[in-house]
């Protein structure tokens, strides 16, 4: 898969006047796992969203694998799975159980497969005793697990995740970690502050100021963002 940022500017209006977001963004991202880094505040959130489509360029263009991130948005809804830095935004249903289920509804599978795919990820992020639990009444860590539950059930080709594991603790961490990096999705495209995680992927960003700054293998790359925060 690529990800191609065509001179993508992303602004916002508020009250006091027009803010830049996303500053004439040019890159391909088609590494298996890839982490964007940067400062708080540098526009690594408005990459992933705007990848998403969540949010929309105001000029450039975004494309996954040809999709147009604005004109395509459905047909790359269908092939993407997003986790949101706010976990507990993310869940619709009553319970853990359908929570996760939701994602497989109107894909033709029978109830039988249904039930065994759900359970199958239930088990794998450790969610099997919480499965009948409220969503609401989850931890931020166990929110967390269950807004990966539920998009890695639905197998996306790709998964963008925005801090997946800043809640997590260091068990949890690893499982989820191990589960992003392991083959699950063609392309994975990671927000994350975690420098160890960073180093497991294969290519990574770093943006400032929301320009794109550093594109390389990730040991470079967080070795240039370690030295500008240290100066
Ligand atoms: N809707 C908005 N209106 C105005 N400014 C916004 C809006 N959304 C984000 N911003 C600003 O855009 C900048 C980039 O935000 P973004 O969430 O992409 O940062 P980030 O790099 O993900 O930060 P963090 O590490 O803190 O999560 C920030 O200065 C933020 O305050």
């Amino acid at each position: 898969m690529s990800i191609v940022f065509d001179a993508v500017t992303v602004t916002a209006e508020g009250p006091e006047g027009t803010s830049v977001l996303l500053d004439g963004v040019n890159c391909t991202l088609q590494a298996p796992r890839t982490a964007i880094i940067g400062e708080n505040g540098s526009g690594k959130s408005t990459m992933a969203r705007a990848i998403s489509g969540l949010v929309q360029p105001s000029a450039g263009h975004i494309t996954v694998d040809g999709l147009d991130t604005v004109t395509d948005v459905r047909a790359l809804r269908r092939r993407a799975g997003f986790i949101f830095a706010n976990p507990g935004a993310q869940t619709i249903m009553p319970t853990v159980r359908e929570d996760v289920a939701l994602t497989l509804r109107g894909r033709g599978l029978s109830r039988r497969e249904v039930s065994e795919r759900v359970e199958a990820a239930l088990a794998a992020h450790h969610l099997t005793e919480l499965a009948e639990r409220s969503c609401q009444s989850l931890s931020s860590g166990q929110a967390q697990r269950l807004a990966l539950c539920a998009v890695l059930v639905g197998e996306p080709s790709l998964i963008l995740a925005d801090e997946p594991t800043s809640l997590l603790d260091l068990r949890h961490s690893e499982l989820i970690a191990a589960r992003l990096l392991a083959p699950a999705a063609e392309q994975v495209v990671l927000v994350t502050h975690d420098l160890d995680l960073v180093r497991r992927c294969d290519e990574a960003v770093m943006v400032s100021g929301g320009r794109l700054v550093r594109q390389g293998p990730p040991d470079e790359v967080v070795t240039a963002y370690v030295d500008s925060v240290r100066g």
